[in-house]
């Protein structure tokens, strides 16, 4: 197990600010070393609040999550930081580009703020481009390139520090269904070589369906299907 997220409770305030929404009630995750895992659930169900508490994104009101059995919430901010860039890659569904840098660049940066030399980083951007099937667009600003293109981008970049797991919201979100399954299989194929484990945030049965683990969100619970 790697990432673990334990009796996680969530709530918001309502917008009168009199009662709490519990989007996340005593619920629990274990992520396994290599896995591919989905979470499904309804438009408001809390899975971007699950994804961004076990990221440490965001804090719950109780539980823990713990990384190789370490709670994240208990390291300092430099460390949380560091274990995010270094540990975690993440990818939403609006990939968050730099709009000045080339999809290289973007994709070097975060090997460059770990201080990682530019040759070697660019060297494994490079590689990531070729694995993406998108090598003849090094050199494209994000606006030069299409959705998909873009989302591989965002894909490689998150892969750029050899993660042990990625966090996916709705990665594919905002594709067709073509372009949907050539990136999961470009993402799943690297998953092999790289031995990453995959959390993937999913309105999609089909992607689901790929995945080595199901979890619907609902009514604040977990459940495995
Ligand atoms: N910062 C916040 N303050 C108050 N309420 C919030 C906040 N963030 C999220 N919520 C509420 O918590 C609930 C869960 O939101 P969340 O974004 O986690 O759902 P989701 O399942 O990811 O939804 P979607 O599939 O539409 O992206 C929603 O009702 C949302 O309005």
């Amino acid at each position: 197990m790697i990432l673990e997220g334990k009796n996680i409770t969530k709530q918001y305030k309502t917008e009168s600010g009199n009662g709490t929404l519990t989007v996340l009630d005593d619920t629990s995750i274990s992520i396994e070393k290599g896995s591919i895992s989905t979470v499904i659930g309804v438009s408001g169900s809390g899975k971007s609040t699950l994804l961004h508490i076990l990221g440490g994104l965001d804090k719950p009101n109780t539980g823990t999550v713990l990384w190789k059995n370490d709670s994240i919430y208990d390291m300092n901010r430099e460390s949380l930081a560091s274990f995010r860039n270094n540990k975690l890659g993440f990818v939403f569904q609006f990939h968050h580009l730099l709009p000045e840098f080339t999809a290289l660049e973007n994709i070097m940066m975060p090997a460059l703020i770990r201080g990682k030399t530019p040759e070697k980083a660019g060297q494994r951007a490079n590689y990531l481009l070729e694995e993406f099937g998108i090598p003849d667009r090094a050199e494209h600003r994000p606006t030069q390139l299409s959705g998909g293109e873009q989302q591989r981008v965002a894909m490689a970049r998150a892969l750029m520090n050899s993660p042990d797991l990625i966090l996916a919201d709705e990665p594919t979100g905002n594709l067709d269904e073509d372009n949907t399954s050539v990136i999961l299989d470009y993402l799943f194929n690297l998953r092999e070589i790289e031995e990453v484990s995959i959390l993937l945030i999913t309105h999609e049965k089909e992607i689901a369906n790929r995945s080595d683990t199901i979890y619907q969100l609902s009514k604040g619970k977990l459940e495995i299907l």
